[in-house]
Parts: structure tokens; C-alpha cells; sequence
């Protein structure tokens, strides 16, 4: 299980696109977590899309995480990898390196940037990823591409998968679930987070999904206020915690 610590579990939070509410299902799942009184820690390895502050670039998703986990962690613990555009992270650090700023957004910074949270021994980590699965990081020292599920993979992390309700999701999940699958990971659950309560066919989607996604249906979030909200929608048994 590469270098998990022995008292941790870990999950890696994808989507099938970008806002599809990763962020808003993780708040959810740190604040469930937090009412069963279990440590959290929370890991975003990058974030594109950041606001300058005296303490440097930080993105929103980064900072809800920061606040709804239980571990005192810092802003750079939690993101090491903030780029300032809300775009493709491997154009982003294209951006910054042509303005003089080079990031190092490889495979190895975000495992130590992980490997640190995990050394804390909080009994859980939730990890968000950014976009999709296979979300692109650029090359690596051998001229070849990497991906942001290169990482998970290499950690062996539980998948989980909040599916955005829309039309076009069906095939956006399953192409992600096969791809979560091929990389030898364990798709731990999903979730059918409620984008548009108006979809035509809503829950004929979420019993279709049920049907081809062959894993345990973490929970069906309603549209809510608040993503602390979420909580009450989430089945942790399914993650078995
Ligand atoms: N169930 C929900 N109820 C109400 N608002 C929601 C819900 N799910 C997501 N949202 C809103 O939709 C937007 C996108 O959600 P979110 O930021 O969680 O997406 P994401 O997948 O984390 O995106 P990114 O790829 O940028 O990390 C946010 O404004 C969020 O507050
Ligand atoms: C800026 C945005 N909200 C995300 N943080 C980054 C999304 C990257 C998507 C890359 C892609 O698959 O095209
Ligand atoms: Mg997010």
C-alpha cells in the first residue's frame, strides 16, 4: 500500500469533470467524518485558480478543505501546488514559468506533500483531485506526460467518484470507472451529486448508474445551502467507517 501510514486511510476524491462538486462532496464527507469524532486530514496537491493574499496564491477549494478537516494544517500543507490561473494546471505552470516562475508540479512533490499529511496519523485523509481523473500535469523528466492519476496510483488510494447529474454524465462515469479500474485501483464508492434538480429523468440516471457502475452509491446530494450539508447525505458505511 506504498507508504500509507498504518493508521490512516486515505481517499482519492475524482469527478467525472471539473465542477461537478468534488469540493462541495469532500466538505461534506470531512464534516460527516468530524461528527463520528474521527480525525481528518485533507490534501488538494494542485489547485488551479488562485487569489493573491499576504500569505501567497490560494484557491477556495484548498481553503474549505483546510477549514473542514480536524488537523491544524497549513495553507502550503494542504496545496503545495497553487497556480494563479483557473485553467488547465499544466498550461497554468506553462503561464508561470514563462513569467520566470517555474513549479514544480511533478509526481514526487505531491507524494511528499501527501506522505507529510500522512505522518500526522489523522484516521482519515480526503484527497481531492482537480478536473477530471485523468487530469494532465505536463512532462516529467523523461519527456513523458504525466497525470494527476499517476499519483494515485502509485499510492494505491481508495477512488471515490462524485458523478455531476447532467446529461452526458453516463458515459463520462463509466469511462472513468473503467480508467480508475485499469490503473488497478479499488473504485471505493460514488456519488450522484444533484447539479440541475430539474434534469429530465434524474433518478432513472441514478438507477442506470447504479446498474453500470458496479460499486456502492456513497449517497444522492440534493442541491443544499451549504456543503457542510452534504453530510447528511452521505453513507459512510459504504467506505466502511
Ligand atoms: N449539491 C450541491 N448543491 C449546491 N451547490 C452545489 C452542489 N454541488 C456543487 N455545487 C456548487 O457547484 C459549483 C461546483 O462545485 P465544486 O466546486 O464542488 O466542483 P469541483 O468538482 O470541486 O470543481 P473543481 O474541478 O474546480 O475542483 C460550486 O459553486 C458549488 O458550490
Ligand atoms: C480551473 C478549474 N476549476 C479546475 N481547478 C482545473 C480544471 C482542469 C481541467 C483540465 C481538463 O481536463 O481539461
Ligand atoms: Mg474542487
Amino acid at each position: 500500500m506504498g507508504n500509507l501510514a498504518a493508521n490512516s486511510r486515505a481517499f482519492f476524491v475524482t469527478g467525472t469533470d471539473t465542477e461537478v462538486g468534488k469540493t462541495f462532496f469532500s466538505v461534506g464527507l470531512l464534516s460527516a467524518l468530524k461528527a463520528k469524532a474521527l480525525t481528518t486530514g485533507a490534501y488538494k496537491p494542485v489547485a488551479a485558480g488562485c487569489t493573491l493574499t499576504s500569505e501567497g496564491w490560494q484557491n477556495d477549494d484548498a481553503l474549505a478543505l483546510q477549514q473542514a478537516c480536524s488537523l491544524e494544517l497549513s495553507y502550503a500543507e494542504v496545496n503545495p501546488v497553487a497556480l494563479a490561473e483557473p485553467m488547465a494546471p499544466h498550461i497554468a505552470a506553462q503561464k508561470a514559468a514563462d513569467s520566470g516562475n517555474i513549479v514544480d508540479m511533478s509526481i514526487g512533490r505531491i507524494q511528499q506533500g501527501f506522505s507529510h499529511i500522512l505522518q500526522k496519523q489523522a484516521d482519515v485523509v480526503v484527497v481531492e483531485g482537480a478536473g477530471g481523473w485523468r487530469l494532465p500535469l505536463g512532462l516529467n523528466q523523461q519527456g513523458e506526460q504525466s497525470y494527476l492519476s499517476d499519483f494515485v496510483a502509485q499510492q494505491n488510494l481508495a477512488v471515490i467518484l462524485v458523478v455531476g447529474m447532467r446529461l452526458g454524465c453516463l458515459n463520462h462515469a463509466i469511462l472513468t470507472a473503467d480508467s480508475i479500474r485499469q490503473h488497478g485501483l479499488k473504485l471505493a464508492g460514488w456519488v450522484a451529486n444533484t447539479m440541475d434538480p430539474a434534469m429530465p429523468c434524474l433518478s432513472e440516471n441514478i438507477e442506470s448508474l447504479k446498474g453500470l457502475l458496479n460499486a456502492p452509491l456513497i449517497g444522492v446530494i440534493p442541491q443544499l445551502a451549504k456543503p457542510e450539508d452534504a453530510q447528511h447525505y452521505i453513507d459512510l458505511s459504504c467506505l466502511a467507517l
